[in-house]
């Protein structure tokens, strides 16, 4: 089922649109529609299956050690090991296109207690075609074999979606049209995404469904959708910390829900709430640096028409009785702690004050919370990475624990929030730890998770 360049140009329309293609569908209406991995049961032993696979992974010396996205794996290919497929697992790792999947696909092969081979020059960018190497390795592979593809970052094609705009689609489309039609004619017609954490469009594979006869959501993923997150689409409770300013929009998208009670604001990206409160209060404050048009380009700029985001977040979330907890104090570049920032001082980490404060909003949030109460939490309260900066951070998770102690169900992205969960604290501290940042918020907030929406679209086709 070979796509056209027009209809894969329309799929990647709807890619880059976003949830401005369909703003009526929900998480659930594209999870309703998108085959379990069930659904290919019937599928005979030998067929090759092409499996997204969440391998941006840094496995450790010993199972167990970096390699959670691994292990998340592990039931969807042993229940294609089981039916005999040739599964042919691919993904990115990192960033850079120098990485290498060895470490990954021989951890893979520990975990399923078989050999894993990894193939390299898998595909030529210039030509656009993927090789008949692989092609006639697959065809004399052992039925129930499972083979891991380098890097698919490795190859210019990956990226092209990436920040790409709409006029650039002419262009685009037919390159990823024959990217696709190539995957299905010389690897498999059959595509299982496992990969809960590869949530950007920093991946043009994302189009594979386009081309496919049959396409599945793996287990781990589809319980991540159908578990957890289904829980925390009733939040009572959302943290936002880290330094992604762009996370309002999702913070917007949650209160839109309806069920948010309270907001917790923290991090770089607090700045926009607490200045928003402060002029709506008639009590302005200054952020610093962080709103010096000179510092337009840096991560932590605070640009105005995010504080006017904020100032409405906050006036309809008032009005809908949601309450906002945001910082009161700052550390700043020399270690110094401030109640108000100078026109230079950068906050890099809450102050001591706004622990206690949050500390006290953690009590309240407890007192009140009814049976069944949640709390999602994303991000991190400052630079944790550096010593100077981590305090906020790592007094903020024992508060997780402490929820979780008072009832609440406990929620945590992955991404940073994740990592500082695993530095200052226990697995057990939290009801669930997700294994991806980015999807998550996707999935949560304001924009439809892309390999949902493809899953979608080629389950319709
Ligand atoms: N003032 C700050 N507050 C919080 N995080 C910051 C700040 N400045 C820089 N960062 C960095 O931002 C990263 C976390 O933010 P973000 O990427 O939004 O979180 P996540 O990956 O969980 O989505 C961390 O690496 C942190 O060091
Ligand atoms: O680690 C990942 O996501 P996350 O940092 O949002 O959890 C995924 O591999 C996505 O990586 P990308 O953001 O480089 O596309």
């Amino acid at each position: 089922m070979a796509v056209s360049d027009a209809s894969l140009q329309t799929w990647c329309e709807t890619l880059l649109r976003g949830r401005a293609a369909s703003p009526d569908m929900s998480l659930n209406d594209y999870l309703g529609a998108i085959p379990r991995l069930e659904s290919l049961a019937d599928l005979p032993a030998g067929t090759p299956v092409l499996v997204r696979g969440d391998v941006d992974a840094k496995p450790g010396a010993t199972i167990g050690e970096g390699d959670i996205r691994l292990r998340s794996m592990v039931e969807s290919l042993k229940y294609g090991i089981g039916k005999g497929w040739k599964q042919i697992v691919f993904g990115h790792i990192g960033r850079e296109p120098e990485k290498s999947l060895d470490k990954v696909a021989k951890r893979l092969g520990e975990l399923l207690g078989c050999d894993v081979p990894l193939v390299d020059n898998w595909y030529d960018d210039a030509t656009g075609e993927v090789s008949d190497s692989l092609t006639g390795q697959i065809a004399t592979a052992a039925p129930g074999s499972v083979i891991v593809l380098q890097n698919t970052r490795k190859y210019e094609i990956e990226r092209v979606l990436w920040k790409a705009k709409e006029t650039d689609l002419p262009q685009l489309a037919p390159r990823l049209a024959k990217f696709a039609n190539q995957l299905a004619e010389k690897i498999a017609k059959v595509y299982v995404n496992e990969a809960f954490s590869a949530g950007s469009l920093d991946a043009s594979s994302v189009v594979a469904p386009a081309s496919m006869e049959r396409v599945a959501l793996g287990r781990y993923a589809a319980g991540e959708f159908d578990g957890p997150m289904q829980r925390c689409l009733k939040a009572d409770l959302a943290v936002f910390s880290g330094i992604k300013i762009d996370k309002l929009d999702d913070m917007e998208a949650m209160i839109a829900r309806g069920t948010i009670k309270q907001i917790f604001a923290s991090g770089s990206l607090a700045m926009a709430i607490r200045k928003a409160i402060g002029q709506l209060d008639g009590a302005p404050i200054s952020l610093g640096a962080a709103e010096d048009p000179a510092n337009s380009g840096a991560p932590w700029y605070i640009p105005p028409a995010r504080v006017e985001q904020a100032k409405a977040i906050v006036a309809d979330g008032r009005e809908k009785g949601i309450t906002f907890t945001v910082p009161c104090d700052s550390v700043i570049e020399d270690g110094s702690t401030k109640d108000e920032l100078s026109p230079r001082d950068q906050q890099l980490d809450i102050g001591p004050k706004s622990i206690k404060h949050f500390s006290e909003a953690v009590g309240t949030f407890i007192e009140n919370a009814g049976k069944g109460a949640v709390a999602f939490h994303n991000g991190v309260f400052g630079v944790f990475e550096d010593p100077r900066f981590e305090a906020g951070t790592k007094a903020w998770i024992p508060e997780l624990k402490r929820m979780k102690q008072g009832g609440v169900e406990v929620y945590v992205g992955g991404g940073e929030g994740g990592k500082a969960l695993e530095k200052y604290g226990e697995p057990d501290w939290v009801t669930h730890c997700f294994t991806a940042g980015g999807t998550v918020l996707n999935a949560l907030g304001s924009e439809p998770v892309p390999y949902l929406v493809a899953l979608h679209a080629a389950a319709r086709t």
